[in-house]
């Protein structure tokens, strides 16, 4: 009993100071807030906070319930936020408020000169590498490094993803989306289409970055055990969804042999990429000795040579941090893109047919194989478009500054900022025909940063572009895709079904992505 009372009484005394701490950081954040002399809103709980992030949707879905649950702290304290409320708070405070936490003050902007000017001075506004602290799992990399351990990283991956390694992207696209159709239009209807966008975004970064092809396999093709992709891609997709955790317990505590099955789950996933990512490393290795790969610089061989040059350079834990760094940055990012753009095709056949039209103008009966991606990739500019459009409204990344807010601003975007309409990314006047005739029509710099910007943006802009364009060409040339209709609807109330999917069915896991895409079954059928 008395043990009892002890464990409790230590409860209590660690929340009290846990309370105590939170209300001194926060006034401290608060005071320095203020010196911006902006508008200010205040939350409680940092939304960063491992342990809360894995809570705060459903604490927050029962705070709302209750009297006077409409405040900050509902409101602000939950990751993603931004999606739902995009301009508003702007609209309420202006083009600058400041969102104080206990761990740091975010500050929103809403001017694209003002957003350029603070991704340009970037020694001044450093970038807040805490934010992807939880991609250091496996080690080190080049979205949590920071001086010249950053400078190093981003070296090779610059000079790994250039215009010949974008070539080999299209090609790979090429066929992956060539087979991933033939599978889709075998079947009567498709509820695994993120699956299989995943399949095909993850087996083109492998082949482009780490040099190993994969071919297609649709969801239901698949068997883990022995296909050689599956296992990776499983192992992958639960360490992604596990980051959180696996950062926040350690993988010494996860080893630990007791507990729950779901745990030992997450372990034997860290456990079996680690291995995959040793024999990539090896492999590289032994290329690299062999003096091969040089036409072929993929980010593999190009760390293997950086860190046997100079050990100092890159060590192996940075190695392996990066192997599944750019893993991440590379692969959920376009999966998820993918997935909200053919469910947003999907309610627009119009669209469809826009696309198409261009995509036939370009590459007209040419075979897939021949076409070019020097040629042909700045030609399909309605493609692109699309993926614009798609990450303006459903931005994959959480950046700072205020991405919801800028992408959807009325006063950039015109009189219907949340409706989805590619062809605004196109100039009105030419607005016919597709290709040569058309030109972008691009919105004032810093009032799209899908990508970032600055000397920190996204190293893969073009290869997720290439990737992006190649798989649309493939797939709306000659075919169109339509959702389900279920009993009782007709297909317009289908395509509305979809879109309001889209709207609730979003949130930010670690990147914001569709929760349940097989809630909505798609059929292809040939134009
Ligand atoms: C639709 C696809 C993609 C989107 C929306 C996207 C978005 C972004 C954003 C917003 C950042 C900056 C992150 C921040 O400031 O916190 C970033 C960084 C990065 N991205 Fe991407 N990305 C995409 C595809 C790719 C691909 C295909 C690769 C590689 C194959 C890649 C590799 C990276 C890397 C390595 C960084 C870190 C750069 C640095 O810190 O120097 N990304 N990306």
């Amino acid at each position: 009993m008395a043990g009892l009372l002890v464990v409790i009484a230590v409860g209590f005394l660690l929340a009290a100071v846990s309370v105590v701490n939170t209300g001194l950081r926060l006034l401290h954040n608060y005071r320095l807030a203020k010196t911006i002399g902006a508008p200010i809103r205040i939350i409680p709980i940092s939304p960063i906070n491992p342990f809360w992030v894995l809570l705060d949707r459903r604490v927050l879905a029962f705070v709302r319930r209750l009297p006077f649950g409409d405040n900050s702290f509902t409101r602000y304290n939950w990751r993603g936020w931004e999606v739902e409320d995009r301009w508003r708070s702007h609209y309420e405070m202006g083009d600058i408020w400041v969102l104080v936490t206990p761990l740091k003050n975010w500050v929103y902007l809403n001017d694209p000169d003002a957003v350029m000017s603070v991704y340009r001075r970037g020694n001044e506004f450093t970038r807040p590498v805490f934010v992807s602290a939880v991609l250091d799992v496996f080690g080190p990399n080049i979205s949590t490094a920071e001086g010249q351990r950053w400078k190093t990283q981003r070296r090779i991956a610059t000079h790994c993803f250039n215009e010949a390694n974008n070539k080999i992207v299209w090609s790979e696209a090429i066929t992956l989306a060539s087979d991933m159709l033939s599978y889709w239009t075998t079947k009567t209807s498709i509820r695994s289409s993120n699956e299989d966008l995943r399949t095909l975004s993850l087996h083109v970064l492998s082949r482009a970055a780490f040099g190993k092809s994969f071919k297609f396999e649709g969801a239901d093709e698949r068997d883990p055990a022995s296909s050689p992709s599956g296992n990776y891609k499983q192992s992958l997709n639960t360490i992604l969804e596990n980051c959180v955790l696996i950062l926040g317990l350690g993988t010494k505590v996860l080893s630990f042999p007791y507990l729950p099955r779901k745990l030992r789950g997450v372990y034997q996933a860290w456990l079996s990429f680690h291995a995959y990512m040793t024999n990539m490393y090896e492999d590289g290795k032994r290329a690299a000795a062999e003096g091969k790969a040089t036409d072929d610089n993929n980010l593999m061989t190009l760390m293997v040579r950086a860190s046997q040059e100079d050990p100092e350079s890159l060590t192996e834990s940075e190695i392996y941090g990066n192997m599944f760094a750019i893993n991440f940055a590379g692969h959920d990012t376009t999966a998820n893109t993918f997935t909200f753009a053919l469910y947003f095709l999907a309610a627009h056949p119009e669209v469809q047919d826009w696309i198409s039209e261009e995509i036939q103008s370009v590459l007209g009966d040419r075979e897939p194989q021949d076409w070019d991606y020097r040629i042909d990739f700045p030609r399909l500019k309605r493609c692109l478009s699309v993926m614009y459009e798609t990450m303006r409204l459903y931005t994959p990344s959480m950046i700072a500054p205020s991405y919801g807010a800028i992408h959807t601003d009325p006063r950039i975007w015109g009189k219907d900022p949340l409706a989805w309409r590619p062809s605004r990314w196109i100039k009105p006047a030419a607005n016919q025909g597709g290709g040569d005739l058309e030109e972008y029509d691009m919105p004032p710099r810093g009032a799209f940063i899908g990508w970032s910007e600055g000397t920190r943006d996204c190293v893969g802009r073009k290869f997720s572009q290439v990737e992006f364009v190649a798989t649309m060409a493939v797939l709306f040339r000659h075919w169109r895709v339509d959702p389900v209709v279920f009993p009782g609807e007709t297909p317009e109330e289908a395509r509305k079904r979809v879109v309001h999917l889209i709207e609730t069915d979003s949130y930010a896991v670690l990147l914001l992505q569709m929760l349940h895409p097989e809630r909505a079954p798609v059929v292809w059928r040939k134009a």
